[in-house]
């Protein structure tokens, strides 16, 4: 299921919500500090555990968890940056009958609790701040971040400091940004999201595992979906981008090369011409292995039918403004997006959602926090992915999938979110030692697993 993501201040307007509907500010803090302590409790076995508390209601939630995890047993410490600066806050610490040390003196513990900063954190901690902060992280035997480790900016995923390596971070009411976006994400270890009991809806969500079309009984090849590729200097490339598309159901694809592939299923139809016309073609890939053949897209681009535009296809686009008026995906990673949409400044979210606009295609934007932008303002996060995904051929397998996808009915977001979850999934089916090939075999199994 989609989950939906939320930045500090629709997470404050939330919490608006709710109080406004009737939970005191107190009872939040009172659910979001059990639920970090029940998740302490589900996770990490009996050692001390060290609580560091800041000023805002982050070090609230940590007071309460405080009293929660004593209450079940544990040898709890608590040690204070400074002293509660809200009223939610206050009233935390007043709950709290232990004692609270200075942050200065607390000492390494197993079990140690980043309740200093979460999604009020306005600038970067001071230098002995977090210099300590990390030593007493990277020395614990399990470190949890309460909402986010102090440090991370929750909209974007920076790093206004530096901060440690968690093994688990307890948030709650919805997933932030900085969450599911690197640099951030890559530090924060396993994260919960824990019910408080907020509504929380947002136009940016994490991408569930999707529903696909189903198949009609009465359905032949054309019906389920016809992707034709376009093959280009480098044929291997489209190949492993045919295969996949094969592989994730749609009913016939189609390349148009020049030279004969090698090692192609016979299923798959190698074909001379390019009659890109053939209203039949649910969805036309071009870019696997293209090299500078701007001829290529060109007549790509004359064909009235949805397009998946890939890897060297993308920097032969020009201005973004050309493809307003196709049905297009664009699949850049890092290099390919900035090759076509420039140095802008902003987030990788704002940066993604305004190449969306520009060219009026659905970008998915790939790299170890792939995003999924529309024109219209969806954002969709795809959940952490195997880091094995990183070799060579996987991005082409990913444009054959959302290819297969849209011409077998998806619109295009959904055809681009669909394929992004099934890849990570396909990827943790293949296990750590895949190659792209073993990739492609491993989508069938992750989609029948749905
Ligand atoms: N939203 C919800 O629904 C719920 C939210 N909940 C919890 O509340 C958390 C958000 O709480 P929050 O807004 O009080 O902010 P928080 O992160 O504690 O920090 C603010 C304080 O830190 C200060 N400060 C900031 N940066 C600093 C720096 N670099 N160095 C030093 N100081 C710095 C800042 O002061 P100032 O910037 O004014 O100097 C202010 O005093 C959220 O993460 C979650 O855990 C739950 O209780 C349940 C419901
Ligand atoms: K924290």
């Amino acid at each position: 299921m989609a989950r939906p993501i939320l930045t500090a201040e629709q997470m404050r307007a939330a919490e608006r919500q709710a109080i406004a509907s009737g939970t005191p500010e107190t009872t939040l803090m009172e659910r979001a500090g059990q639920a970090l302590a029940e998740t302490v409790r589900l996770h990490v076995g009996p050692r001390d555990v060290l609580l560091l508390c800041g000023p805002g209601n982050n070090g609230g939630d940590g007071y309460v968890a405080a009293r929660h995890l004593a209450a079940m047993g544990y040898t709890v410490k608590v040690a204070a940056w400074a002293d509660p600066t809200s009223d939610a806050a206050r009233w935390a610490r007043s709950q709290w009958n232990g004692p609270v040390e200075p942050f200065a003196s607390a000492t390494e513990t197993p079990i140690v609790i980043d309740c200093l900063f979460g999604t009020g954190l306005s600038r970067g901690l001071e230098q002995s701040l977090f210099q300590r902060l990390m030593l007493l992280v990277d020395n614990a035997l399990v470190a949890i971040a309460c909402d986010l480790p102090s440090g991370v900016s929750s909209d974007d995923g920076a790093l206004l400091s530096p901060i440690g390596r968690y093994d688990l971070t307890v948030t709650f009411g919805a997933l932030k940004p900085a969450h599911r976006l690197m640099p951030a994400m890559a530090s924060m270890g396993r994260v919960v999201l824990a019910d408080i009991g907020i509504d929380a809806g947002s136009a940016w969500f994490e991408i569930g595992a999707p529903d696909l079309p189903p198949l009609e009984p009465a359905g032949h090849k054309y019906s389920r979906g016809l992707v034709h590729c376009l093959a280009g200097q480098m044929p291997g490339a489209i190949a492993l981008a045919a295969n996949a598309a094969a592989r994730s159901g749609a009913g016939y694809v189609r390349v148009s090369t020049s030279l004969p592939i090698d090692g192609l299923p016979s299923s798959i139809v190698q074909t001379g011409g390019a009659d890109l016309q053939d209203e039949r073609i649910g969805c036309i890939l071009v870019g696997p292995g293209l090299g500078d053949v701007p001829q290529v897209l060109t007549l790509a681009l004359t064909a009235p039918r949805p397009i998946v535009i890939d890897a060297d296809a993308i920097g032969l686009v020009g201005e973004p403004e050309r493809l307003q008026g196709h049905d297009t995906i664009l699949t850049p990673h890092e290099g390919e997006f900035r090759k076509l949409f420039g140095e802008s400044e902003g987030s990788k979210a704002e940066r993604a959602l305004e190449a969306a606009r520009r060219s009026q295609s659905v970008i998915v934007y790939k790299g170890p926090d792939t995003l999924v932008a529309s024109p219209v303002g969806s954002l969709a996060f795809a959940p952490p992915a195997p880091a094995w995904l990183a070799t060579a051929g996987t991005g082409d397998v990913l444009s054959g999938m959302i290819a297969a996808l849209r011409a077998r009915g998806l619109g295009p977001f959904d055809a681009a979110c669909a394929a992004v979850w099934l890849h990570g999934r396909a990827a943790e089916v293949a296990g750590s030692a895949m190659i792209a090939d073993d990739l492609v075999e491993a989508i069938p199994l992750a989609i029948a697993e749905l």
